[in-house]
């Protein structure tokens, strides 16, 4: 496994070993001892999340105010474009934005920390996002900051107008929203 600290660096690229063979593959999707090694945390995971949407679906950019998550996330089949944003307020890194190509040609996973915004738009006809979240749903503190913020200025790497839920149709302004302290 490979791990890599991105421009923010408490977010964290990581490269699985995959053993490919006559058979197909095998590869550790998630091993707690490597990864509280490659990220320097050691956090219990409490859920885990499968979604499919179909390509331009976008969706994001959430988080949760109180009991925020921090996410494992990866694509078992298609690609995405995944993005973190960072919502520390007085993190040298504020109202700023990582993202990786995820998918199941590469089987990268991206490690987005509690404190931070998540989103990814579908690049492929059809993708399968699989996520483990440190914290449970809590829809009561769900927030959502509008995917097009001009102050973050996500690049999506995608071309077009992106589907999106009523909900995140109405995200909230960066400038607007609540942050983590
Ligand atoms: C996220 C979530 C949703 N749900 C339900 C609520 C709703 O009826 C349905 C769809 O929910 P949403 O529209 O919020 O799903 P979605 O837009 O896929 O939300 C997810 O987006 C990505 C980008 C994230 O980072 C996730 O944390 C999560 O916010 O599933 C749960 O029961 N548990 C969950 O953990």
């Amino acid at each position: 496994m490979k791990a890599t600290r991105l421009a923010i660096p408490e977010v964290v690229l990581i490269e699985p070993k995959v053993f490919g063979d006559a058979r197909g593959f095998f590869f550790e999707s998630f091993n707690q001892k490597s990864f509280n090694e490659a990220t320097g945390t050691d956090f219990d995971f409490v859920q885990d999340n499968h979604s499919r949407s179909r390509k331009g679906v976008l969706r994001g950019l959430h988080y949760q105010i109180q009991q925020p998550q921090g996410k494992l996330v990866r694509v078992a089949r298609g690609a995405v474009f995944d993005v973190a944003v960072d919502l520390r307020r007085g993190s040298p890194t504020f109202g700023q934005w990582v993202g990786a190509e995820l998918s199941e040609d590469n089987q990268h996973q991206l490690w987005v920390p509690p404190g931070f915004g998540h989103g990814f738009v579908v690049l492929s006809e059809t993708a399968d996002f699989l996520y483990k979240t440190t914290d449970y749903y809590a829809p009561a503190h769900e927030r959502c900051i509008l995917w097009n913020d001009a102050d973050i200025g996500v690049d999506w790497h995608f071309d077009g107008e992106p589907q999106l839920s009523a909900k995140d149709a109405q995200g909230t302004a960066f400038k607007d929203a609540e942050v983590f302290a």
